[in-house]
């Protein structure tokens, strides 16, 4: 069974002369439990196949469907995480609220979201930063909230935007550790970006993006 689907799937951005195709007509099924590296020059497309995949973004032609997960985006929301590429934190809101957040808005009761993000800043390796504002967070850090943030969710399905870019070798492995358990944990399909050959070989497929394309690897007995 697939969770994600795309059928044909572009994005532009801009009009006329300035017009940047992002993504060309790309199709693909992630099934669930997939364990899937995008790889791919800078610019090659990987973060706008992502917020397409998670419905951040709408494609300029083709359909993005979610066969698995519900029809309506605000409850979709539960189900589908992002660690995005920046920082993304709120600002004014200390560590533990920005990790708790986006799970009591998606319907999770307080009490319990802020118990399994207690479990997951654990996890990432920063328990002990809870209530830190992100402005006093190094690069590293912010991005392990951000990585914390989406297993509060317990999605079904797991996007990381480059989650190691900003991290040292040994902190990227811890983040690649947590976000390969926690997908196994919770049974759910992991896609990473990733310009990290060492990243990439920890994922079961390797799909390539080249200028906008997508290609997918060719299976042993495919005709
Ligand atoms: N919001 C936007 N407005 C205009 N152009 C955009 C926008 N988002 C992406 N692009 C353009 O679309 C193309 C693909 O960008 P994208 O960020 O998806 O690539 P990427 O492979 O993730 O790059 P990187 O590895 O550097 O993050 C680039 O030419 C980029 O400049």
């Amino acid at each position: 069974m697939s969770v994600v689907r795309c059928a044909d799937v572009a994005r532009t951005f801009g009009h006329g002369d300035r017009a940047v195709v992002a993504v060309h007509g790309c199709s693909c099924e992630i099934a669930a439990g997939a364990r899937i590296a995008i790889t791919g020059a800078s610019g090659s497309g990987k973060s706008t196949l992502l917020h397409l995949l998670a419905g951040l973004e709408k494609p300029t032609s083709g359909t993005v469907s979610w066969p698995e997960f519900a029809a309506s985006p605000l409850e979709r929301a539960r189900d589908i995480a992002v660690v995005f590429q920046g920082p993304s934190l709120l600002p004014a809101l200390d560590v533990l609220e920005n990790t708790v957040m986006a799970a009591v808005l998606t319907g999770t009761a307080e009490e319990e979201a802020t118990r399994r993000a207690l479990v997951a800043l654990d996890d990432v390796g920063i328990p002990g930063l809870v209530d830190q504002l992100p402005e006093t967070l190094s690069g590293g850090q912010a991005q392990r909230v951000a990585v914390a943030r989406a297993l509060t969710l317990r999605p079904r399905l797991l996007l990381a935007d480059e989650p190691t870019g900003q991290l040292d070798e040994g902190t990227g492995r811890q983040v690649m550790d947590v976000l390969l358990a926690a997908a196994d944990t919770l049974g759910a399909a992991l896609v990473v970006s990733t310009h990290d050959p060492a990243v990439g070989d920890r994922l079961d497929e390797q799909w390539q993006m080249r200028d906008g394309r997508l290609f997918l690897p060719v299976l042993d007995g495919a005709s």
